[in-house]
């Protein structure tokens, strides 16, 4: 691990709960540009993100990011006022408007001068199209708006490490797009690391992506990477394919299949969730 001030590295990090492993030894490497966690539920995303943002100590391992070690508690508090972090459920005061919400965490970022920190709550809003919602209750606003707020604190003080657990759940397709063209642009020059089961957001938007399965990561490497590991295993068929390998009828209505090739069928070109579904399969089996 050779970590720089823009550097997010992590070696053999364990975490358990109880008898659960969650992080079992997890290796990962990040700089600059967006990075992107993929993985099938209880892989053990959030937790490494926790204990990233510094709100979960784990058992073991190290982490370094920007630079700093957060098992140190001066270098924990630098680290926090550096860092954005988007939990997976974050936690609303229905009875604040979008200006005193963001306001209020801008407090507990110790932001003290009250004239700046209005203006840094103001342009916090702006950022993600919120600017006109400002007097608007919490409680009043969509999900996807409420998703944007959430997005808008994590940019409190322009950090230069941000943390997004499952930023796109519950976004409609243009919020999607909206918000992949924003990550995309604060991924310049910052470290952003973004975790979801869309394997299209990865496609779209990451540099870098990660695989975690079984709380290591299976795969590190580009998202075209991650889609080349499938070729000569993806397949397009007239017919349903015979055996119990996975596949599903797309939009033409031809059949596409995984694995072997099933008789008659033409080879395809792979693509993200060919190769992760693929990886995760073998990933189950090795488990199993
Ligand atoms: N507070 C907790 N107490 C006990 N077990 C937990 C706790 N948090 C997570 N786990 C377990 O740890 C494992 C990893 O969970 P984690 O939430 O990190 O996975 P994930 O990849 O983020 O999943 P998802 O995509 O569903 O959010 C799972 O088996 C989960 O049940």
């Amino acid at each position: 691990m050779n970590p720089t001030d823009t550097t997010v590295g992590v070696r053999a990090l364990t975490k358990r709960y109880g008898s659960r492993t969650a992080l079992a030894a997890l290796d990962l490497a990040a700089g600059p540009g967006v990075t992107g966690l993929l993985g099938p539920n209880g892989a053990g995303k959030t937790t490494l993100l926790r204990c990233l943002a510094t709100t979960l100590a784990p058992d073991g391992g190290e982490i370094r990011l920007l630079g700093l070690d957060p098992a140190d508690r001066a270098q924990r508090t630098e680290l926090r006022r550096r860092l954005g972090y988007l939990p997976q459920d974050p936690g609303f005061y229905p009875h604040f408007t979008a200006f005193e919400l963001v306001d209020y965490i801008a407090i507990l970022k110790e932001m003290n001068d009250r004239r700046a920190r209005h203006a840094e709550v103001r342009r916090v809003l702006a950022e993600v199209d919120l600017a006109d919602r400002a007097a608007t209750k919490v409680r009043k606003l969509s999900g996807g708006m409420k998703q944007r707020l959430a997005f808008a604190q994590t940019l409190l003080g322009d950090p230069e490490l941000l943390i997004l657990d499952e930023p796109t759940v519950g976004l409609d397709p243009e919020q999607r797009m909206r918000f992949r063209a924003l990550v995309s642009r604060l991924g310049e020059g910052r470290t952003v690391l973004l975790s979801t089961h869309q394997t299209e957001d990865v496609a779209a938007l990451c540099e870098r992506v990660v695989v975690v399965g079984g709380g290591r990561a299976v795969f590190t490497g580009t998202p075209a990477g991650l889609a080349a590991t499938a070729a000569g295993q993806v397949w397009l068929s007239e017919r349903p394919p015979a055996g119990r390998q996975l596949f599903w009828r797309t939009a033409d209505g031809r059949y596409r299949a995984l694995g072997e090739r099933p008789e008659g069928a033409e080879p395809a070109v792979p693509g993200v969730e060919d190769g992760y579904l693929l990886l995760l399969g073998d990933t189950a089996a090795v488990a199993a």
